[in-house]
This record gives C-alpha cells, sequence and structure tokens, in this order.
C-alpha cells in the first residue's frame, strides 16, 4: 500500500466490527481518513458513533477486519515501528492513572517507560505540571478533582514529546482559560516540532482550531475537510450547523435505501465481514464520503491482502509478544510495582502473614488423631460392682481415657438409645461371663461360639457418614490395640507367652518415613505448595483485572510495553514477596510444626516458588478473560477446588477411580506435590525422576498458561 510521505495517518475503506460473525456488529463502516504530519486533526462526532474504536486502530491496539491503517508508513504494531511505542502519546478517555502515585511518580513512570533519563523528565515535568496548571507534584492522583486528573493525564501523553498525539476528548472538565492555553501549545507543537495530533471533542467550535476535521455518524465518516472549507462547501457560518446538516443529509438517503418495512427499525445494522466489494461501493454508505478527500487518498487498491488475513494476524501477534523485552520497561514496570506495594504497606504484611496463618490453621486442625471421643460402655459383669480377678476391669484399664471417654451404662438399651440421639460415637459392650469366657479361650483353649462370642469386647458404632467413620477408625484401632494388650498382659499371669496373640506380620523398619505414618507429613507437602500457588493466581487475577479495567494495562500496551514485559515485571517484584511468603511457611511447618522435611530446604523453596510462578501465569490468564473482580473470584474459586481434590493434596490419587486417576496427571498441582512430597518425606534430590519432572511439569504449566494468556489478550483486545 503506498501513502504520500507526508502521511502520518492513512486509512482506506476501513471496516470494523466487535463481537464473533452472529453477534457482529460494525463500528466503522468504510472509513477513509488521512492526516498529513504535522496536522491538527480533529475527530468530530456524536458519542458512540465510533471515535475511539477508530483511535484503538490508529495506535495498533485493535485489527481492522477489513483494510489497514498506516502509521508513519507502516501498519502500527510491526516490527521495530514506534506505535505503540514511544512515538504515540495517548490520553484515553477515562484517566488510566495510578491513583495512589503522585503526579510525579506518574510522570515519572510514563518517562522510564519511554526510556528518557531522569533529567529530561524533571525538565518536562516542571513545563508541564506548570503549564496545565496542576497542583504540587506531590500530591496523590486520588486527591485531585476529575478535571485536574484528566490534565495528569494529558501531561502523561504529551511528556515524551511524541510524533504522534492520540487525544480522546482532553478538554473535558477543563476551564475555558486552560482550554484556550491546551490548544495554542497544540497548535504549537504541530508547527514547531510537527507533531501530528488527532484529537476527539465533544465540543464541535472549539475544533475550528483544527487543520482538518473529520465528521462522524453512525461509524462513517460524512466528511473530512479543512474547518473553513466545509463552512464555506455547506454555506454555514458554524461546524455544529454543518455537522447538523450532513447529519440531516445522511438521515435522509439511509431512509431512501432503507425498505420501508425497516425504515423505523435500527440503521446501524450489522454488516458481515465478509461482504464483498461490489455490494459495498453500491451502498449509499460509500456515497456519503466526501468526493474531494478522496482525491487525498492515494492507496493502492490493496485492499484485499489485508482483509482476513490469518497470516497478518500471526505475523503481528508475532512482533508484538515474542520479542526481547526492554530492560527499561521492565524496570519502570517494577518501579511502578514496588510504588503500588509500598503505598499498602499493611497489605503487603498480610500477604506475608497469610500463608503462614493457612499452613498453622492446616497444621493444627488437620491430621491429628481424634481425642476424647465420648462412648457408651455397657459391662455385664459389672452392674454390681466389680468382683475380684474381674478382666473386663483389667480390659478396660488398657483403654487411654485421653483417646476414649466411657460412659456407664446399666442397660443396654439405653445406651444404644444414647448414641442413636448422637451423644456417644458407639456402645463398647461386654457380656456377664467375659471374666470366665476369656479364660475358657486362653486356657481351656475352648473356640465354640458361645465363648468366643462372650470373651469378646461388642463395638456398635455410629458409621452414618465419612467424616464419623474416622472416628469410628479411630475408635476400633485404639480398641483393638488396648485388647491386645490386656490379653498379652493375662496371657503372662498365667505363664504363656504372649507372643501367641501377636499376628502373622512383622513390620519392618521401613525404608522411607516412621513406622506409624502422619497424615500430616502427607498432606503439608502438598498444602505448602496449594497455598502459594493458589495466593498467586488470586492476587495476579485481581491486580491485572483492576489495571485493564480501569485502562492502565491498555495504557501501557499503547506505551510500547508488552504482555512479558508487563508479566517479568510483576514476577519479579513477586519473588522477593514469594521467597520471604515461602520462607515463613516452610519455618513454620517445619520447624514450629514438625511437619518431615528430609530433603534440601533450598529444593523445597524453589519448587515452590516455581509453582508460584505457574499460579501468577494462570492468574494471568484468568485476568485475560474476566472484566470484573467479581467475574476473577467466580473464575478462581471455581477452579482452585476441581484442581484441590483432584490433584491429590487431600487425598492420594491411589484412591480415585482409574478414569479420575488418569486425569489427575494433568493437573497443574498433582506432579509438583509428589516431587514435594518426594523432597520432604524421602530426602530426595533434584536428580531423581520425580523430583525434576515436577519442576518440569510446573515450568510448562506455567509456559502454557502465560501462551494461552498473551494470546487471549491480543484476540480480546
Ligand atoms: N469492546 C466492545 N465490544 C462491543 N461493542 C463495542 C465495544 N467497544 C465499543 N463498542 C460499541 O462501538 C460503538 C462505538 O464505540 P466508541 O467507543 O468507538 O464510540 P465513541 O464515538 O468513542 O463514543 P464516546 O464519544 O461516547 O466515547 C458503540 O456503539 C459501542 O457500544
Amino acid at each position: 500500500m503506498n501513502e504520500p510521505k507526508d502521511s502520518a495517518v492513512c486509512a482506506k475503506n476501513a471496516w470494523k466490527n466487535y463481537g464473533h460473525r452472529c453477534k457482529s456488529i460494525t463500528v466503522l463502516h468504510d472509513i477513509n481518513l488521512r492526516v498529513p504530519i504535522g496536522m491538527i486533526y480533529g475527530l468530530l462526532g456524536s458519542s458512540g458513533c465510533g471515535k475511539t474504536t477508530l483511535l484503538r486502530c490508529i495506535v495498533g491496539r485493535l485489527e481492522l477486519n477489513r483494510s489497514e491503517i498506516l502509521v508513519f508508513g507502516k501498519p502500527p504494531g510491526s516490527r521495530g515501528h514506534e506505535i505503540p511505542g514511544r512515538s504515540v502519546g495517548f490520553m484515553p478517555q477515562e484517566t488510566a492513572l495510578y491513583k495512589n502515585f503522585t503526579i510525579s511518580e506518574m510522570l515519572h513512570h510514563f518517562g522510564r517507560l519511554h526510556n528518557m533519563n531522569r533529567k529530561d523528565i524533571l525538565v518536562r515535568e516542571e513545563f508541564l505540571i506548570s503549564f496545565l496548571d496542576l497542583p504540587a507534584k506531590s500530591k496523590n492522583v486520588s486527591q485531585l478533582s476529575g478535571g485536574q486528573q484528566r490534565r495528569v493525564s494529558l501531561a502523561c501523553a504529551l511528556l515524551q514529546q511524541p510524533r504522534l498525539l492520540i487525544l480522546d476528548e482532553p478538554t473535558v472538565g477543563v476551564d475555558p482559560l486552560l482550554r484556550e492555553k491546551i490548544w495554542t501549545h497544540l497548535i504549537n507543537i504541530s508547527k514547531a516540532s510537527k507533531t501530528t495530533i488527532i484529537i476527539t471533542t465533544h465540543y464541535i467550535e472549539e475544533a475550528r482550531k483544527a487543520d482538518r476535521v473529520g465528521l462522524m455518524r453512525n461509524g462513517r465518516m460524512l466528511a473530512e475537510d479543512e474547518p473553513s472549507l466545509l463552512l464555506n462547501k455547506y454555506n454555514q457560518t458554524s461546524l455544529e450547523n454543518v455537522f447538523l446538516q450532513l447529519c440531516c443529509q445522511d438521515q435522509n438517503r439511509l431512509q431512501e435505501q432503507m425498505p420501508i418495512s425497516t425504515r423505523d427499525g435500527d440503521r446501524d445494522t450489522d454488516v458481515p465481514d465478509d461482504i464483498d466489494d461490489q455490494n459495498l461501493s453500491s451502498t449509499s454508505i460509500h456515497l456519503s464520503i466526501n468526493k474531494t478527500n478522496q482525491n487525498l487518498l492515494p492507496f493502492d487498491d490493496q485492499k484485499k491482502k489485508f482483509e482476513n488475513n490469518p497470516m497478518i494476524f500471526a505475523k503481528r501477534m508475532a512482533s508484538n509478544y515474542f520479542i526481547l523485552p526492554k530492560m527499561h520497561k521492565i524496570y519502570a514496570l517494577m518501579i511502578k510495582d514496588v510504588t503500588v506495594i509500598k503505598r499498602n504497606i499493611g497489605f503487603l504484611m498480610f500477604q506475608f502473614l497469610i500463608p503462614v496463618i493457612q499452613v498453622a490453621l492446616f497444621c493444627l486442625c488437620i491430621g491429628r488423631n481424634p481425642e476424647h471421643i465420648p462412648m457408651a460402655i455397657y459391662n455385664s459383669e459389672a452392674i454390681n460392682g466389680f468382683p475380684t480377678g474381674n478382666l473386663s476391669l483389667q480390659l478396660l484399664n488398657k483403654i487411654n481415657p485421653e483417646q476414649i471417654h466411657f460412659t456407664s451404662f446399666n442397660q443396654f438399651d439405653k445406651a444404644i438409645d444414647a448414641v442413636k440421639e448422637g451423644h456417644y460415637w458407639g456402645v463398647a459392650a461386654i457380656q456377664y461371663n467375659f471374666t470366665q469366657a476369656i479364660k475358657n479361650k486362653l486356657l481351656a483353649f475352648q473356640t465354640d461360639p458361645t465363648t468366643l462370642n462372650q470373651s469378646s469386647l461388642h463395638l456398635y458404632l455410629d458409621m452414618s457418614n465419612g467424616l464419623y467413620q474416622q472416628l469410628s477408625i479411630t475408635i476400633q484401632s485404639v480398641l483393638l490395640n488396648s485388647t491386645e494388650l490386656f490379653l498379652k498382659e493375662v496371657l503372662s499371669s498365667y505363664k504363656i507367652d504372649p507372643s501367641i496373640v501377636d499376628p502373622p506380620v512383622i513390620i519392618e523398619n521401613p525404608l522411607y518415613g516412621n513406622v506409624v505414618p502422619k497424615f500430616l507429613n502427607f498432606a503439608a507437602p502438598g498444602m505448602m505448595i496449594s497455598i502459594i500457588f493458589f495466593l498467586a493466581i488470586g492476587l495476579t487475577a485481581l491486580i491485572f483485572v483492576v489495571e485493564k479495567k480501569e485502562g492502565l494495562l491498555e495504557r501501557s500496551w499503547i506505551a510500547g510495553v508488552t504482555t512479558i514485559e508487563i508479566m517479568l515485571a510483576h514476577i519479579i517484584v513477586k519473588f522477593f514477596i514469594q521467597i520471604i511468603q515461602i520462607i515463613f511457611l516452610i519455618v513454620f511447618a517445619d520447624f514450629i510444626f514438625k511437619v518431615e522435611i528430609k530433603g534440601s530446604i533450598f529444593l523445597s523453596i524453589m519448587l515452590i516458588f516455581v509453582q508460584g510462578i505457574c499460579g501468577m501465569s494462570y492468574g494471568l490468564l484468568i485476568s485475560s478473560v474476566c472484566e470484573q473482580e467479581i467475574e476473577v473470584m467466580e473464575v478462581a474459586i471455581g477452579s482452585i477446588f476441581p484442581i484441590l481434590l483432584s490433584s491429590g493434596v487431600i487425598w492420594p490419587v491411589e484412591g480415585m477411580p482409574s478414569a479420575m486417576r488418569f486425569l489427575s496427571n494433568f493437573t497443574p498441582l498433582t506432579h509438583p506435590v509428589e516431587a514435594m512430597r518426594c523432597i520432604a518425606s524421602r530426602g530426595w534430590s533434584f536428580g531423581y525422576f520425580k523430583v525434576w519432572f515436577g519442576f518440569v511439569n510446573a515450568s510448562a504449566w506455567s509456559l502454557g498458561f502465560f501462551i494461552i494468556a498473551a494470546i487471549l489478550f491480543a484476540l480480546r483486545k
């Protein structure tokens, strides 16, 4: 596509749709635009006519559906082009400022992003603060009025003295005198330094100061020319009247074109993006373009080349996201992140405490053996007191009262009723001639059913659900162990070798771990990784969604920052926070709650850290699909539980159905958690497959999440 050398911005027959095929709306209809270098171009039109959309296409934030915009001879976003970047100063409609920053911090942030040196930033800062009549530079943006905030936003756009200035309604809420001053400055810089300025405004008359104006309506360019020529041509004394006249003509023309049945309907109907050129040129829309202006657009007719071409899109993506990150931008973003953190030290302290509180609660509440379990006891032998030599008393003495707390009942039915009413977890029943039956069994080797029945402790337990089952298992285990001790004691008292009642299993010294495994040692490594992973998801997603919502991300992108640079700066700053969080976590878990970490503490910290980066990438992915904080919460909470449950953190994957067990391989937590357990319980080093695979897995998930997030950010602009 050729364009005259003096063109700053050129577009021919530009079309832009929002949404997908079935729900698509056309916002820019066949727009022709040419802004020569060093000109002030006033883009005028009512609310919703597509001005902002056109500006976002010019700065490379949106791709046209048809045709191509050239800015200084190249499509925005092409490799080596400084648009987006230092060559464009963009003032969006929303203020898009960090509210906790001072005016000075805001200007220095953009200065650093544009690689300005400190001295230049200070000189520009002094000039802009005085020129735009801003309060003291140490004043917080949040303490400024709406109009003052807009002027700070304008100062940020003017800061690096860009070749192209795009100002979306810079004079809203500005005092008429200052408005005049701003226009004088814009005229000066357009003349003196050949700055090209595109400015949108609702105050149509102020656009008379522009060298050229474009009048838009419903996504169409009704006319484009010098203000004085337009006034002459339409024989009007004000641009307001010219616009009114053009709107009336456009309305009449559209109504003539429209079938009677649809005349009262919505005129801004959808135009499919595959509409052919023949149809386009025959529409009335096309007629609305000023013929004189068309002569100013010496494009080659290569529209097709750019239409719906996936290769062009892919190239843009590649140049946008896969260029080498620039150190000065990462540095600027890091300073920005640190300033945000500094402004909220209380929250930083809370961030350090959250993992500690969570791991402490986990260690205190999960995995400990149940104690003081209330049980009912019905001892038929002891209804009227214990006779001498009564063995049931000997048995009951073996049961640790710290674990099971017995309450005696004289009637079996009452004991059962008390369990049914939920007062006890079960009844232990001893039959009336227990002592004799035990003696018959152990000394006379009687094994008839009656003897076996009478010599046993009968348990009637509440097994109503899984949780209670955990208690029941504890009860059974305590009573079985106590009974075994009791039997051995009785046998010893009759000079019989007590080992006769030992089960025929010998548990030798374990190869790893302890003879009595602790649930805490199984679950804690997974919990430590999960806590950092989920925290990183939530915080990252929220930070980016808030920045996206307030237009701050968009402003950074237009300043030439890439998603990789944003993420790298975020990771570096969060590195220090996360390392402190992880150290606290490990100190609490290992030294205070005695969670076993046999392997390298350094390796454990690194693994949790890599998983933290994975959480940040996933947070970034969430922020790429969510627009509001509430959506972030829903997506984060909605995905946290499935990941946690299916990754074997709480219950071993061996306890899952085989299909689920297979699927659990594909969660971002399963293998890192397994690696962490291997380091903690087996003391394995990085050389073991399960350990390095955990690291590889967490890194691969991080990269995958990051790439998908970058693509979604690009697609959903
Ligand atoms: N992301 C989007 N998805 C769908 N429609 C959108 C999107 N952004 C804008 N629109 C629609 O596109 C049309 C043009 O919007 P645009 O913001 O470009 O208008 P505008 O002329 O800048 O308006 P204003 O002066 O009020 O800012 C509007 O109808 C708007 O609802």
